[in-house]
């Protein structure tokens, strides 16, 4: 199929999604390990939202910074963009992971993601229960539905490694001391992290570099189908399910179109079509490095893909022209 004529978004704003997340990764680093979350947030969300109204689209959040009345800006079912042009989906977090960057720890991210209208999940901002692995095994192998230790035996057979050679990513949260006993016992390594489980997930896509091999348990709903639309593009499985265990969050999600508060989702069915993401690294991670900040330029480190094409690039950027940060 030639380039012109495959179907989905325009491959130009691949591209242009860098810029994006370069702009709001700059702001949210210039507060990095000043202990100020929110300040933190509100400059990512800040450069990200002038970013976006920049882009030849017509788009509307369905992932973002909350519900109309509790997020100004990037609030869920903002319209962005600059009226003309495909009308998308978008999915974003201007500062994935604001602890981390109010710590100054690693792997904490400006993220975007970007579908065809009606294609990303709208989930409420829940729970999600998750499960992750990179690509290159058999369809199917991790299931939400089955133990943990089930999933660890499965994922080493198909790696042809001991159990002992697999490590879990884990969010260190008391919520999973069960799941935490379950893969110990099986002989897994397990990495906890603090936050940043969008992360978490992709980190499965290179285990040689990042040493995790799965990531599992519960963290946001909103990070899980930005999770998914990154490993629509990279490759890999994955599966999310709600955690709705009140009849508000029921409701709530009922009203975002969610019938079965039960339902597994595959990695497809919270991403599909044809799906454009990007990250830059805010602190310095596992894949991506933080925003370095030399005296006469600042330097990003971001990663952008396209599901339709699978095409991953890495682009360092040196931005010299300091007045427009
Ligand atoms: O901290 P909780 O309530 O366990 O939620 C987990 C979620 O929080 C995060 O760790 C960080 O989210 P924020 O960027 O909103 O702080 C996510 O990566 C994760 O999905």
């Amino acid at each position: 199929m030639s380039k012109s004529s495959q179907a989905g978004l325009d491959r130009i704003l691949t591209l242009e999604l860098a810029r994006v997340t370069e702009r709001a990764a700059v702001a949210a680093a210039r507060l990095r390990g000043r202990g100020d979350e929110n300040a933190a947030d509100q400059a990512a969300v800040d450069a990200m939202r002038s970013e976006l109204n920049c882009l030849p689209i017509r788009g509307t959040v369905v992932i973002g910074e909350g519900e109309r009345d509790e997020a100004p800006m990037l609030y869920i079912g903002e319209e962005v963009g600059l009226g003309e042009g495909p009308e998308v989906d978008i999915a974003l977090d201007p500062l994935e992971g604001t602890t981390i960057c109010a710590k100054n720890l690693p792997n904490s991210l400006a993220v975007i993601a970007i579908a065809e209208r009606g294609s990303l999940l709208y989930a409420p901002d829940v729970y999600m229960e998750k499960i992750a692995i990179g690509p290159g095994y058999p369809a199917r192998i991790v299931s939400l539905d089955a133990p943990p230790a089930e999933n660890i035996h499965n994922l080493a057979r198909a790696k042809g490694v001991p159990v002992s050679e697999i490590t879990a990513c884990i969010l260190d949260r008391p919520r999973h001391a069960r799941l935490i006993e379950e893969v110990r016992a099986t002989g897994a390594a397990i990495r906890l992290i603090g936050d940043g489980d969008v992360a978490g997930v992709i980190h499965t896509t290179d285990p040689d570099n990042t040493g995790i091999d799965i990531y599992m348990g519960i963290g946001g709903a909103p990070e899980g189908v930005l999770a998914a639309a990154a490993l629509r593009c990279i490759g890999g499985q994955m599966q999310g399910r709600l955690q709705l265990n009140t009849e508000e969050k029921i409701a709530r999600a009922a009203k975002m179109g969610i019938e079965d508060p039960n339902k597994v989702y595959t990695m497809e069915e919270m991403a599909k079509g044809d799906v454009l993401f990007a990250a830059t690294g805010v602190t310095d991670g596992n894949m991506l490095q933080g925003v370095k900040f030399a005296r006469d330029y600042i330097e990003t480190h971001t990663i952008v893909m396209r599901s339709a094409s699978r095409t991953i690039r890495e682009i360092k950027a040196r931005h010299q022209d300091l007045e427009k940060f």
